[in-house]
């Protein structure tokens, strides 16, 4: 097995180096619990570059074959010349992304190797420098595009090397802006695939290629959406939480944030709130079903409170949200009961009918913009909680876990869906939430690509990344190598 890469600048066409690695043994760690059937590779000088110039999917099969080709060259001397003595790992040094193209949010998570050697700076082209100084050093892009800076992951090995994972987002309806930045800062010149997920991946391909001449290697979303989950759980021990005493409506507000060991993590049922909503039952790594799902999600709520209060963002929508009273907008159960309807456990202070207020003129007149966001918010996330809670129990599993960008900067949601669960199930459902809320994704894809979880593309129906593709772009590159040196 063999992992083979060259650095070339691709404005002067020069190849500056190549080299040849061999596998290490690595120790079994809890990461390996979400192995699959082809084998990880985890050493320091394994590495290979989802977003360079020549991406390939380095699972073993594929490497053996692009080894025997190395070996076979030995004749025509390729070893000497490239000295493969002085093997240098420029893989490490090219830009490692992993992008989720949604319906709402483009979400780009950018790994930063750490442990760059003296040589490798060298090395390292200019171009690729001036992007890793431009994505790291700053938090805004354009006039739209931030970097979620207390999502950092630090201290993290991808590959065998050791770095930063920084998780960047922008409005999917700025693409064409994104891609004029991405050439701008010279990315055209210095990556031709990117690993993409997303309805996004399909919709954008072509401008992709025409724009900034990249290709999109594509991985479905759901898939990506479960492995960036466990690639998260694996990395971070307090990536999973919960809130406690979420079994009272008056105690929800001052229920803590609790770490939860989401280390045992199958069954679980997964809640992905986005601009709709996925709903899927998880046995296994690679083992789900997309069970359900609600147009109802995080756009209606961003389309309806924009509609509703003349908001222009999310943000703008959840604070103004927070400063709301819903009450005053749906009609409860006190409101028609009087009380509790006690017969069948329905409390007073329970929606009976979300906006059931707002035929009245008077009460029209007397609710606040800040209301009527609160009442959106509450409508779509009670929808979304009912929803996953029948699922659940269809399912009979009890874990249910929330993620997707609705539930950024949404305390209010995610207080209220953990109190749904708990009461609706009688205390027997649990609430669980992520910290990298809507960046599963695009984490998922770039572990997909880079084999951190499974390397088994066959196995992902949708993936245009297959074993036989994998190979031949091997081969294509490691011709394109040999042509370059010789060029020389
Ligand atoms: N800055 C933001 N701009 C717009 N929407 C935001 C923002 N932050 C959070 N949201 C919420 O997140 C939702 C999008 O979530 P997410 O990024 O997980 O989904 P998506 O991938 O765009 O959609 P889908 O998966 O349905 O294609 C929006 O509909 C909105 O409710
Ligand atoms: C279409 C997707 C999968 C795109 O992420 C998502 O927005 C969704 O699950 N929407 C809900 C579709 C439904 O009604 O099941």
């Amino acid at each position: 097995m063999a992992v083979v890469g060259m650095q070339v600048h691709k404005s002067d066409q020069r190849t500056v180096a190549l080299f040849v690695v061999l596998p290490h043994k690595r120790k079994r760690s809890r990461k390996d619990r979400h192995s699959t059937s082809h084998s990880s590779i985890n050493s320091k000088s394994q590495t290979m570059a989802p977003g360079g110039p020549r991406v390939v999917n380095n699972c073993e099969e594929c490497l053996r074959s692009l080894h025997m080709k190395v070996l076979r060259t030995k004749d025509d001397t390729i070893e000497e010349d490239v000295n493969f003595n002085n093997i240098v790992d420029v893989y490490a040094t090219m830009p490692w992304f992993g992008m989720d193209i949604g319906g709402t949010l483009t979400k780009l998570v950018y790994f930063e190797p750490k442990d760059i050697t003296p040589d490798e700076l060298d090395q390292e082209a200019e171009i690729l420098r001036n992007i890793r100084r431009y994505l790291t050093k700053n938090s805004a892009y354009g006039k739209t595009g931030h970097r979620d800076t207390h999502l950092q992951m630090d201290d993290i090995t991808i590959r065998g090397r050791r770095g930063s994972l920084h998780c960047i987002r922008f409005p999917t309806s700025e693409m064409v802006n994104f891609l004029l930045l991405a050439k701008s800062k010279g990315m055209a010149e210095l990556v031709t695939t990117v690993c993409a997920t997303g309805g996004g991946a399909f919709k954008f391909e072509k401008e992709f290629k025409k724009e900034v001449n990249m290709r999109l290697a594509k991985f479905d979303e759901l898939d990506a959406l479960i492995k960036g989950i466990l690639f998260a759980e694996t990395h971070n021990p307090t990536e999973c939480y919960y809130f406690e005493n979420s079994s009272s409506m008056s105690c929800i507000s001052k229920g803590e944030k609790k770490v939860y060991d989401f280390s045992q993590p199958y069954p679980f049922i997964l809640v992905n709130v986005g601009s709709g909503v996925s709903i899927l039952a998880v046995w296994g790594p690679d083992n789900y079903k997309r069970i359900s799902g609600t147009s109802l999600g995080g756009g209606t709520f961003l389309g309806l409170c924009c509609l509703l209060t003349g908001c222009d963002t999310f943000e703008e929508a959840v604070e103004l949200a927070t400063e709301g009273d819903h009450t005053k907008v749906d009609k409860l159960v006190r409101d028609i009961y009087g009380g509790d309807y006690e017969r069948f456990g329905l409390p007073g202070e329970l929606v009976a009918a979300s906006f059931g207020q707002m035929n009245l003129k008077d009460k029209q007149s007397s609710v606040s913009r800040a209301d009527l966001a609160n009442a959106t918010l509450v409508t779509i996330t009670n929808n979304i909680g009912s929803i996953a809670k029948m699922c659940a129990i269809n399912e009979k599993i009890e874990k249910v876990v929330f993620v997707g960008n609705f539930l950024r900067v949404n305390p209010i949601s995610m207080r209220l869906l953990a109190y749904a669960m708990d009461y609706w199930s009688k205390g027997t459902l649990k609430a669980l939430f992520l910290e990298h809320e809507g960046y599963f994704g695009a984490m998922g894809c770039l572990c997909q690509f880079n084999n951190e979880i499974s390397c088994n593309e066959t196995e992902t129906t949708n993936s245009n990344f297959e074993n036989g593709d994998c190979i031949n772009e091997i081969e294509t590159n490691f011709l394109k190598i040999k042509n370059k040196f010789f060029a020389l």
